[in-house]
C-alpha cells in the first residue's frame, strides 16, 4: 500500500504526519508519481486496519488502535481522525450496515469481508463526519483498490448511492415506526442491538424519552475518568497538574480532556489511576456504608485488574483495616498485585467461590465484601465501541449463575452486622435486580438491604427510590454501575 495526502485529507483539514510525508519517496527524488497506482491516506489506512482486525480477529478497539497508529507514525491531528474513524465505525455499525445493504441491494453478510468494512468506513464519514462527499468516496474507493482489487466499481455505486440521502432520510426509510415498533426504531436509529435496547428500557422504566438519552450517550466519546489515591494526592491539585477539571461527584475524581492518560506522571508514580467515575462511587459507597462492631478485614472477591481494590486499599490504609484481593485469572491478579503496590493489601490468586473451602477465606469473617461481578458489561459501552456487537442474550445465563454463586459467597464470608456491596457495570434487570434477589434468597444466610443512596455524595440527581442505586451515562456521567448494599444478620 503506498500512501499520500489524499483530497480528502485537505478538505478535512487533516495533515500528514511526519512519517507519511517520509515515505513520499518520488517527489523527494524527483521521479515522476505514477497516477494510476491506487494510494491510501494514513489515517484512513489506520481506521481500516483496526476495523477490519476487530471484526477478523476478535480484537479490541483499544488495544489494537494504538499499536497501528505507532507502526505507522501517526500521532497529533491524524491520529486524532484515525480515531474518530474507528469508534464511531464501530459504533455506528448497526445503522451503516443497514444502509449499505439498502444501498447495494443485498445484505451486508453477502459482501467480502474486506468491502463491507471499507464500506462501512466510507457511509461512517459520508453521514457521520464533515469530510466532503467526493473525498469520502474516492479515498473508500483507493483503499479498496489496495484490499479488494476486484470491488472497487460496486464500492464507487454503492457509495454514490449513499450520497443521495442524508442520515436522518436513510433512517426515516429504513428503520420501522416508532408508534408500532419503538425498541426496533431506536435500535436502527441508534446503531444498538435490538436486546440492548430492550434491557436498557425495562432498566428505566419503560420511558422511551430516557432511553433514547442513554442511546444517544453511548454513542458519544466519553472523557476519561481518574481517580486519585487517597493519602497520596488531592483531586484539585491533578486537575491542575494535568489541565483537567474535578469530577461532579466524587471527592477523588477528575476529567481529562484529552491525551494519552498512560504518559502522566500521576498515573506511573501512582498518585492516581484511569477509573470511571461511577466505580470511585460504588467502591467509596461500600468503604463509607455503616457497619457494627469492628471494621478491620475488608474483602474485595472479583479483584481483577485491580481498580477498586486500589480506591479500597488506598481507604483501608487510612482507616488502619488491610483488604483481601480475590481474583480468579491468574494473570489478572498479577495486574492486581501491580495496583496495590504498598498498600495493605493481600492479593489471592484463587475462586472467589470457594469461601470457608480456602484458609483465607474463612466464612463470617469480613467487615466489608465487595462482589464487583463478571458481568456484561452493558453499562460501559460508551468506553469500548465494538462490545454492543459481541455480547449476546446467550452471555447471561452462564454469568449470572456465576453472579449468583459468587454473591452467595459474599454472604457467607461476611460477620453478622458486616456489609455486602453487589456491582455490576451493567443496569440488565437480570444481573442486578434478579440476581441479588435470587442470591440472597437462596443463600440462607439473614440479609437486609442497605439503602445505599445516602452513600452517594449529597445532592447527587437521579438515583431513584432505593434501596439499591443504579447509575447512568445520560444522568451522571459515569458508567452505568448498579449497587446493593446487603447487611448481614
Ligand atoms: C468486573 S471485573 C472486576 C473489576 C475490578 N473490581 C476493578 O475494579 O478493576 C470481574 C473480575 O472477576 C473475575 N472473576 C471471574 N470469576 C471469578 C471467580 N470465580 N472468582 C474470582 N474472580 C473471578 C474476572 O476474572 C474479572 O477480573
Amino acid at each position: 500500500m503506498t500512501e499520500r495526502q489524499s483530497s480528502a485529507d485537505r478538505d478535512s483539514g487533516i495533515r500528514r504526519g511526519p512519517a507519511a510525508a517520509e515515505r513520499r519517496g518520488p517527489a523527494r527524488t524527483g521521479r515522476p508519481s505514477r497516477p494510476s497506482r491506487p494510494t491510501v491516506d494514513l489515517a484512513r489506512k489506520a481506521a481500516y486496519e483496526a476495523i477490519a482486525a476487530v471484526h477478523r480477529d476478535d480484537a479490541y478497539a483499544n488495544l489494537v488502535l494504538p499499536a497501528i497508529l505507532r507502526d505507522l507514525g501517526l500521532h497529533g491531528r491524524d491520529a486524532a481522525f484515525a480515531t474518530e474513524l474507528t469508534y464511531g465505525t464501530l459504533r455506528a455499525r448497526g445503522t451503516l450496515d443497514a444502509i449499505v445493504a439498502a444501498a447495494a441491494g443485498r445484505e451486508v453478510e453477502r459482501i467480502d469481508p474486506p468491502t463491507r468494512d471499507a464500506l462501512r468506513l466510507g457511509a461512517y464519514q459520508l453521514l457521520h463526519t464533515r469530510v466532503p462527499a467526493h473525498a469520502a468516496v474516492s479515498s473508500t474507493v483507493d483503499l479498496v483498490h489496495v484490499v479488494a482489487p476486484g470491488a472497487t466499481g460496486f464500492t464507487n455505486a454503492v457509495l454514490r448511492e449513499i450520497t443521495t440521502k442524508d442520515l436522518d432520510t436513510w433512517v426515516a426509510e429504513l428503520a420501522p415506526p416508532m408508534e408500532t415498533d419503538p425498541i426496533g426504531h431506536l435500535a436502527l436509529a441508534y446503531s444498538h442491538p435490538q436486546w440492548i435496547v430492550r434491557s436498557f428500557a425495562e432498566a428505566l422504566g419503560g420511558d422511551l424519552a430516557e432511553t433514547t438519552r442513554l442511546l444517544i450517550e453511548d454513542n458519544e466519546r466519553p472523557p476519561v475518568h481518574l481517580s486519585v489515591r487517597p493519602g497520596r494526592a488531592d483531586a484539585v491539585e491533578l486537575a491542575d497538574e494535568v489541565g483537567g477539571a474535578p469530577g461532579a461527584f466524587s471527592p477523588y475524581a477528575v476529567y481529562l480532556s484529552g491525551g494519552a492518560p498512560g504518559d502522566l506522571a500521576a498515573i506511573t508514580d501512582g498518585r492516581a489511576q484511569v477509573q470511571d467515575e461511577g466505580s470511585q462511587l460504588v467502591a467509596t459507597a461500600l468503604a463509607t456504608a455503616p457497619v457494627d462492631g469492628s471494621d478491620t478485614r475488608w474483602l474485595d472477591l472479583c479483584a481483577g485488574p485491580g481498580g477498586k481494590a486500589g480506591l479500597l486499599g488506598s481507604l483501608a490504609a487510612q482507616r488502619g483495616a488491610t483488604l483481601t484481593a480475590v481474583e480468579v485469572a491468574e494473570h489478572r491478579a498479577r495486574l492486581v498485585s501491580q495496583a496495590v503496590r504498598g498498600l495493605p493489601v493481600t492479593v489471592l490468586a484463587t475462586d472467589g467461590r470457594s469461601v470457608g473451602s480456602d484458609p483465607d477465606l474463612p466464612e463470617a469473617t469480613f467487615d466489608r465484601v465487595l462482589v464487583d461481578a463478571p458481568c456484561t458489561g452493558l453499562g460501559s459501552l460508551r468506553r469500548r465501541p465494538e462490545s454492543r456487537w459481541r455480547r449476546q442474550p446467550s452471555d447471561l445465563p452462564p454469568l449470572t449463575r456465576l453472579q449468583r454463586e459468587l454473591l452467595s459467597a459474599a454472604l457467607r464470608a461476611v460477620r453478622p452486622g458486616g456489609v455486602v456491596g453487589y456491582v455490576t457495570c451493567s443496569p440488565h434487570t437480570v444481573e442486578t435486580h434478579v440476581t441479588v434477589t435470587e442470591a440472597a434468597r437462596r443463600s440462607g444466610v439473614p440479609v437486609d438491604f442497605v439503602d445505599a443512596r445516602p452513600l452517594l455524595p449529597a445532592g447527587m440527581p437521579g438515583l431513584g427510590d432505593g434501596p439499591t442505586v443504579q447509575l447512568w451515562p445520560h444522568r451522571h456521567g459515569t458508567d452505568a454501575m448498579f449497587l446493593a448494599l446487603l447487611r448481614r444478620g
